[in-house]
This record gives structure tokens, C-alpha cells and sequence, in this order.
């Protein structure tokens, strides 16, 4: 890893360009933060330089602040290890200093690199720059000025929309905005960015302090309104997250007192946050997330991914549909396989229904709408089998069924082609009992709606292969998940956690609480719902296959609730039939369905574990309250 360092070449035209160097993103480490201090100090003393260009090496301006001095912050709850810059450094040495200074911004600037940038005079970004204050993904806010100088940019309401969805914007919108001064191609960055340096020194420019601008902000009634209306979108979607409302509070004290103040409590309130829970929890996630694509003997052996441009999904269900979906809109070609053509069509459908609902959400234009169903043939055999790169097997969790696919499929398709199922429980071994190929056997386990949820578990036997772990991995990544390569057991990771949870709640329910009061307290807790209305979600066909996996692997250790196959008896499969637990209508929230009672009490009876047939409440209160919390 090369070191980070900050280096400063001044040219004959009097312009000092100062370089961060810290490969991969140009994190602001702290010999980055203590280097920009160094050679600003220098270009202030030397009478040659008459104004500074700020850039990044390597096409990247900066990724944020060192993300790896927050943990160690954490270790030792020592915050002298967070540099106290954003007056001394951001203010004093670069907005308030005598010469001017322009940002050259290329490939991101987040975080703390793009405050670096706002305390500039001027922002010259090359096209497609990523732009954006992600800090309250990771628990904080912005700390150096962000929350002060973006609103003064952009206006308080993108600010606001920007730091509190963490959402990055490119330079060409930076620049309609009013956060970019001009966009020119990277070829073109550093000499503009020189010459609109040189213009402010000789007033062909405005040298733009935007810590002092006011007239992004309207009137103080107008932004205390609309900081009003943000408090309660926040209340209400992310009512355990403290560094909204502090997000919020810090932006306000700058609006009423004034850019200055705004810093000063910003300061006070980033280090408060930087050792909350929430904050230790999201930055422990990031390098998590990260961690997961490093595999031993997988993605350090020197291996190349292979080409994966033509996959068949075997099965159009809710998961089929879902993961034809993910890999159509990341220009993966898909032959979609059903039994009959009633089955294709309603697959196709589906896959067409959630394409519309991305573009609906602006997650996707109509031209790559239009491109990606055009990457979807449907059919009902094996013939465009030849030339797949992978099969995803997606159909219902029976294994005499998906050992006889893998059989059928290990002939047709070719010797290289990667054989995955989606199983989300079934131990791969089992699966691919009766086939000779076990180093092509992989789980490619998606989680509903597949073509949303980021989480894929990459699921190896001990005789998968690297290269089949490493290919997975890679389609993982370009269909924009997050692949996570986990050994084939009854549940993998996520299910061998998530049934003791689900026992939990079903064995309670039979015990005579109240089903829906278990829901409340879950999602009060908060998860985004209670096991009960997950429940709805992903169907009873699932739940009923998932348990009898478990109650066979782990004989008399499970508790076998009567209450699912009861209500797939009364017709009942959660939303996808519109009748669970709860009532689905269109546009409104789900409500608890008062007619599903009568079938709990069967349940209760048939489970027969009330002790006595009485409810004791006062010890399932106190129960059930350590259990869920
Ligand atoms: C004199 C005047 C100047 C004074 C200057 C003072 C400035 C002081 C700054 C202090 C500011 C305090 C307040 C600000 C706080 C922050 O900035 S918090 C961080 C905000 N930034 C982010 O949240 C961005 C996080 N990173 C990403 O989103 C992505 O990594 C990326 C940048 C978009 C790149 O993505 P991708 O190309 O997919 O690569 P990754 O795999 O994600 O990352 C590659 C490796 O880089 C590591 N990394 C990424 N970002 C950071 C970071 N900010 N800090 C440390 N390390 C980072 C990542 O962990 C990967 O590492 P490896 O796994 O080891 O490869």
C-alpha cells in the first residue's frame, strides 16, 4: 500500500497545485489532514504562489475522512485522535485565507473530501463526479462545515434530502445546483480549475465564501418550516437514529445564529455522535461489508473472474422472477424456464411489473427499462440451455425436484457452466446428490424481492470450486449486491439465525399473546416489520418447507407450530392472496385481519401448551419482553 502523502508543485502562473494521495479513495487520514495543514501554511508564505488548485491522484478527489480513525476512536473513546480542523483548518487555512482556492474534483468527493472542497472558493468538477455527504450512514454527521456550506450551495431542501438519505448527486446536477462552478473533462480539470483561480485573484471571478451566503436559504420562517417537516418525515421513518434530528438541529443553529455558530455546535455534535452505539454499529457494517469480499483461498489466489453474459432461471415464481429481474437490469441476458406457459407468462409478467416499479421509484430510465426486458426470452425447455453460463434453480423448496433439475441440467448444459440454486435452506450436498459435477454446485441465495434486496448468501459445499465461488461473486457485485460466502448447512447464515427468532414468536403466540402486540414490539424495536407480517410477505408455502427442513435437522429440538399449516388450510398465503395475518389493500397499510383470531386459537389448542389452558401473562410479560429486546 503506497503511503498517503500531500504534495504542492507551484507553476509559473502563480498557482500552487496541492495533491492528496491516499489510494484507493484518497481518505483524509490524518497525514493527509496534517499535510493539506503543511503545505497551505507554505503557500500562504511564499510570495510566488498568488492562488491554490486542491486536488486528488488518481482520479479520485476524496472519499472522506480516514473512516479507520473512527474505530479507533471507538477502541480507546479517545476523540484526540479526530482532528479538531474545521475551524482551524477549513476556515482559517483555506476560506478565510488571503489567497484564494479552487477545488479540482474528479471521480467523488464525499464525506469530508467534498467539505474540503465546499470550504474552497470554487468547485471545477470533470463529468460524473460523485458529490455527496454520506455521513449519516455511518451514525455521524458531516463534520467539517458540510452541514453549514451545502445548504448555502444547493438550497436547504436538496441539503437537507442530500445528507439525510446519504445521497450522492453528479457533478453535472452539482453544477444546475450551484455546488459546481463549471464541468469540464478531466483532460480540461486542472487547467481550468488554475485559470478560475488566477480570475478570482484578478476579480474576472467572485471569490465565494460560502460559510457567509444567505440567499440559498430563503427566509429563516421559510427554512425553520421546511427543517419542521424533515424532523417529522424523520420521526417517522427513522425514529431510532439520532443523528437526523442532530443533523437537523446543527443546520438550524447555523440558519437562526449564523454559519459560524452552525460550526461550532456541528463540531460539538459530530464528536457527541462519533461515540454513540449507532455510530460503532453502522462503521463496524461498513468494514463488514467490506470484509465479505475477501475470501481465503477464493480471492487471493490469483484467480480472474469469468464471464458471466447468459443466464437461465429455472422457475418464474416470486424468487424467480425477482432474480431475472436483478440480472436483466445489470445487462445480463436471461432465459427464463418454466413448466408451462400459464407459469412463463405470469413470470414474465411479474418481471415486467417490477421493471415498471423501478422506473416508477427513478431507479431506472425507460431506455434501460426498455433494454433490459429486451434480455428476457421465456421458455419451456432446455434447448437455449447449451450456451448458459449459470443456472439459477428457483423453484419450490423440494428436493427430489431440484435433485432431478441438476440432473437434467448437468447433461444439457456445457462443462463450465455454473449450476446454482436459490434454495434459501436445503443443505446443497442434498441437492446435488445425484449429480457428478459437485465442484460446479453453488447456492445463489437471494432474499425478497430479489431484484431489491442487497443481500445475496454465496453458499459453497466443501467441493465447490474457487473459480465457482469467485464467479458467483463477481455476478453478485454487477447486479449491485452483496455477496456473501457463507458453508452449506440446514439455514446457511441468515435462516439458521432467523429460525430461532421465528420459534420464538410462534411458540409466544401459542402460549396466548396477542400475535399483532408481537409484531408492534418487533418493529417498535426496530426492525422494518414484525416476523408475523414478514411473514405475509414471503408466503406460508416457504415457511411450512423452511420448518420441516429444520424439524428434520434438528430432530426435537424445534417447536412445531400448528398455526402455518392451518391457515394455508383456510386458503389463506399471507399477500401474495391478499389474506394473512393481515388485510392487503392497495394504498393503505396493512391491518391486523380480526377473522385469522379463531385459527390462532385453534393453533393454541392444538399446540397445547398453555400450561393449564390459562394465559400467564405476568410471566409471559416479562418473558417475552427479555426475549424480543
Ligand atoms: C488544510 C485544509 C484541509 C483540511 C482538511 C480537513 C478535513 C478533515 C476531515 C474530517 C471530516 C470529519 C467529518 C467527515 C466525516 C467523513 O468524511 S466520514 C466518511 C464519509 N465517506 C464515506 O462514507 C465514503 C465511504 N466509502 C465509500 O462509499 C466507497 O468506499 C467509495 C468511496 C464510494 C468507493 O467505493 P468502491 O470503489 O466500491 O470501493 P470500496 O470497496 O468501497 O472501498 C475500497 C477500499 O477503500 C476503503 N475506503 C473507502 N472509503 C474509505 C474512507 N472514507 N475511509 C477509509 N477507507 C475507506 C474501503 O474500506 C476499501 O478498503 P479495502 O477493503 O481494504 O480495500
Amino acid at each position: 500500500m503506497s503511503k498517503a502523502e500531500v504534495t504542492m508543485e507551484v507553476g509559473n502562473d502563480g498557482v500552487a497545485v496541492i495533491t492528496m494521495s491516499n489510494p484507493p479513495v484518497n481518505a483524509l487520514a490524518l497525514a493527509i489532514i496534517a499535510g493539506l495543514k503543511e503545505k497551505y501554511a507554505e503557500a500562504m508564505r511564499r510570495n510566488d504562489v498568488k492562488a491554490i488548485v486542491v486536488t486528488g491522484k488518481g482520479g479520485r478527489f476524496s472519499g472522506g475522512f480516514d473512516i479507520n480513525v473512527f474505530q479507533k476512536v471507538h477502541k480507546t473513546a479517545d476523540l484526540s485522535h479526530l482532528p479538531d480542523a474545521s475551524i482551524d483548518l477549513l476556515v482559517n487555512t483555506v476560506e478565510d485565507a488571503k489567497k484564494p482556492s479552487v477545488a479540482a474534483v474528479e471521480g467523488l468527493a464525499l464525506g469530508g473530501g467534498l467539505e474540503v472542497a465546499l470550504a474552497c472558493h470554487a468547485r471545477i468538477a470533470a463529468p460524473k463526479t460523485q458529490l455527496g455527504l454520506p455521513e449519516l450512514s455511518l451514525g455521524v454527521i458531516p463534520g467539517f462545515g458540510g452541514t453549514q456550506r451545502l445548504p448555502r450551495l444547493v438550497g436547504l431542501s436538496k441539503a437537507v434530502e442530500m445528507m439525510r438519505l446519504s445521497k450522492s448527486i453528479s457533478s453535472e446536477e452539482g453544477y444546475k445546483l450551484g455546488l459546481v462552478d463549471a464541468v469540464v473533462s478531466s483532460e480540461e480539470l486542472l487547467k481550468v480549475s488554475r485559470r478560475w483561480a488566477l480570475d478570482i485573484v484578478n476579480k474576472r471571478k467572485p471569490w465565494v465564501r460560502s460559510l457567509h451566503q444567505t440567499d440559498k436559504l430563503g427566509s429563516v420562517s421559510e427554512a425553520l418550516e421546511i427543517l419542521k417537516i424533515s424532523r417529522q418525515q424523520a420521526k417517522k421513518t427513522v425514529p431510532h437514529l439520532p443523528q437526523h434530528q442532530a443533523c437537523l438541529d446543527v443546520i438550524e443553529e447555523g440558519i437562526v445564529h449564523g454559519g459560524y455558530s452552525g460550526l461550532l455546535k456541528e463540531t460539538k455534535v459530530f464528536n457527541e455522535l462519533v461515540l454513540s452505539d449507532t455510530a460503532k454499529g453502522l462503521i463496524h457494517v461498513f468494514f463488514a461489508q467490506r470484509a465479505t469480499s475477501k475470501v481465503p483461498n477464493v480471492t487471493d489466489i490469483g484467480l480472474k473472474p469469468r464471464n458471466v453474459k447468459k443466464v437461465a432461471v429455472i422457475g418464474g415464481g416470486l424468487m424467480g422472477s425477482g432474480i431475472a429481474t436483478a440480472l436483466i437490469i445489470s445487462n445480463i441476458y436471461v432465459v427464463l424456464k418454466e413448466v408451462n406457459s400459464e407459469y412463463l407468462l405470469k413470470g414474465i409478467k411479474t418481471i415486467e411489473a417490477n421493471v415498471r416499479g423501478l422506473v416508477t421509484k427513478g431507479k431506472l430510465t425507460q431506455d434501460k427499462a426498455r433494454k433490459a426486458l429486451s434480455m428476457l426470452k421465456g421458455v419451456l425447455d432446455y434447448s437455449e440451455f447449451k450456451d448458459v453460463d449459470m443456472v439459477i434453480e428457483a423453484v419450490i423448496e423440494n428436493i427430489p425436484l431440484k435433485q432431478k433439475i441438476f440432473s437434467e441440467i448437468e447433461k444439457i448444459c456445457s462443462p463450465h457452466c455454473i449450476l446454482a440454486t436459490n434454495t434459501s435452506t436445503i443443505d446443497l450436498n442434498l441437492v446435488g446428490e445425484k449429480i457428478s459435477s459437485q465442484d460446479r454446485i453453488i447456492g445463489a441465495h437471494f432474499f425478497s424481492p430479489a431484484h431489491v434486496m442487497p443481500l445475496l448468501e454465496v453458499v459453497r459445499t466443501e467441493k465447490t470450486s474457487a473459480q465457482v465461488i469467485l464467479d458467483l461473486m463477481t455476478v453478485g457485485k454487477a447486479i449491485k449486491k452483496i455477496p456473501v460466502v457463507v458453508r452449506s448447512c440446514t439455514g446457511f447464515a441468515v435462516n439458521r439465525t432467523f429460525f430461532p427468532y421465528a420459534q420464538g414468536a410462534h411458540f409466544l403466540v401459542n402460549l396466548g399473546v396477542d400475535l399483532f402486540r408481537i409484531d408492534r414490539v418487533i418493529s417498535n424495536f426496530g426492525l422494518p416489520m414484525g416476523p408475523f407480517q414478514l411473514q405475509d410477505l414471503s408466503g406460508y408455502g416457504v415457511a411450512e418447507a423452511v420448518g420441516k427442513e429444520f424439524a428434520t435437522a434438528f430432530q426435537g429440538r424445534t417447536f412445531e407450530s400448528p398455526l402455518v399449516n392451518l391457515l394455508l388450510k383456510n386458503g389463506r398465503n399471507g399477500k401474495q392472496n391478499g389474506r394473512g395475518y393481515y388485510i392487503y389493500e392497495k394504498g393503505s397499510k396493512p391491518r391486523p385481519d380480526p377473522s385469522v383470531l379463531p385459527i390462532i386459537e385453534e393453533s393454541r389448542r392444538l399446540a397445547n401448551i398453555m400450561p393449564g389452558g390459562k394465559v400467564l401473562i405476568s410471566a409471559i410479560k416479562g418473558g417475552f419482553i427479555a426475549f424480543c429486546i
